[in-house]
């Protein structure tokens, strides 16, 4: 067994920080499980870091359950957690049982993250977390609703932050096991983490959160464009770019293979 949503939850209460990546395919969550990462996140940024979309509102349910099978494939100790796509749970309760259940049973992964906080949203979390499935929270920036509210920091105003710190209330009285907070100012992440007993796992949120978590392609400087929070710990495009250009040279000197590479 890896980690339990139980066991991060008391992470919360000993002040032990929880770390979060993304992935989205096998070689990549065998690595981030391997360096100790405590949440692998199936994020549905997929969608833009590695299908290429504009936004993330394209990626189907079956798209996620493919990528998210092959991520469990590759972790051992890591809570899995899968984002449920746009439209895959907005339409009905049941709706939602059935994406979720679909990625719990057909994925092995532990759990699923939805977007909002808005009733509808909390009854849904309600009623999976009831039937055992855990469930994440995700408020602030939420990028299903790019076209409403773009990629700008959310809980500016005063009536704002107000709004998004009951929506974080809401969502752990009903269940959740944790709660992403995505680009709001440092000051609403703390209150919420003070007032929360699940943990906050911040992204664009300030550093008093209780976990921290990235899109990992932009970690790794690998996405075209990254969100002016996200820090690259190392420019892999330029890596990779300088791999392929010394291999192109060599084909095309003829010095490639060599007759030990034969
Ligand atoms: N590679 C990647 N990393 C992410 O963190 C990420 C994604 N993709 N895709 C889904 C969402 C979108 N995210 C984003 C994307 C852009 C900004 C951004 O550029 N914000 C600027 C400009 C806002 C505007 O449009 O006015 C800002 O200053 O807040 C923020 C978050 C975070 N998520
Ligand atoms: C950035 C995280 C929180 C996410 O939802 C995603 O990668 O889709
Ligand atoms: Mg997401």
């Amino acid at each position: 067994m890896g980690l339990t949503t139980q066991q991060l939850i008391s992470w919360k209460q000993q002040g032990r920080p929880i770390v979060a990546l993304t992935a989205w395919d096998y070689a990549f969550a065998q690595l981030l499980d391997k360096a100790g990462v405590d949440i692998i996140l199936v994020g549905d940024s997929l969608a833009m870091v590695a299908l290429g979309y504009e936004t993330t509102l394209p990626v189907t349910l079956d798209e996620m359950l493919y990528h998210a099978a092959a991520v469990r494939r590759g972790v051992k100790r890591a809570l899995v957690v899968c984002d449920l796509p746009f439209l895959s749970y907005q339409e009905s309760i049941s709706q939602a049982i059935h994406a979720a259940g679909r990625v719990l049973k057909e994925t092995g992964v532990q759990g699923v993250k939805l977007e909002g906080g808005h009733p509808a949203s909390l009854e849904t979390v309600a009623r999976l977390s009831d039937i055992g499935i855990p469930v994440m929270g995700h408020v602030g920036l939420t990028p299903q609703s790019v076209h409403r509210l773009g990629y700008r920091q959310q809980g500016n105003t005063e009536a704002e932050a107000e709004r998004i710190l009951s929506e974080a209330i809401a969502l752990s009285e009903a269940g959740a096991f944790a709660v992403v907070l995505e680009h709001i100012p440092a000051n609403l992440a703390r209150i919420i983490t003070t007032k929360l007993p699940i943990p906050t796992i911040g992204i664009g949120a300030g550093g008093d959160c209780d976990g921290q978590v990235l899109v990992t392609a932009d970690l790794l400087g690998l996405s075209e464009k990254k969100p002016p929070f996200a820090k690259s710990y190392l420019n892999l495009r330029e890596i990779v770019i300088g791999a392929v250009n010394d291999f192109s040279q060599e084909v095309r000197e003829r010095k490639f293979p060599e007759s030990d590479q034969l």
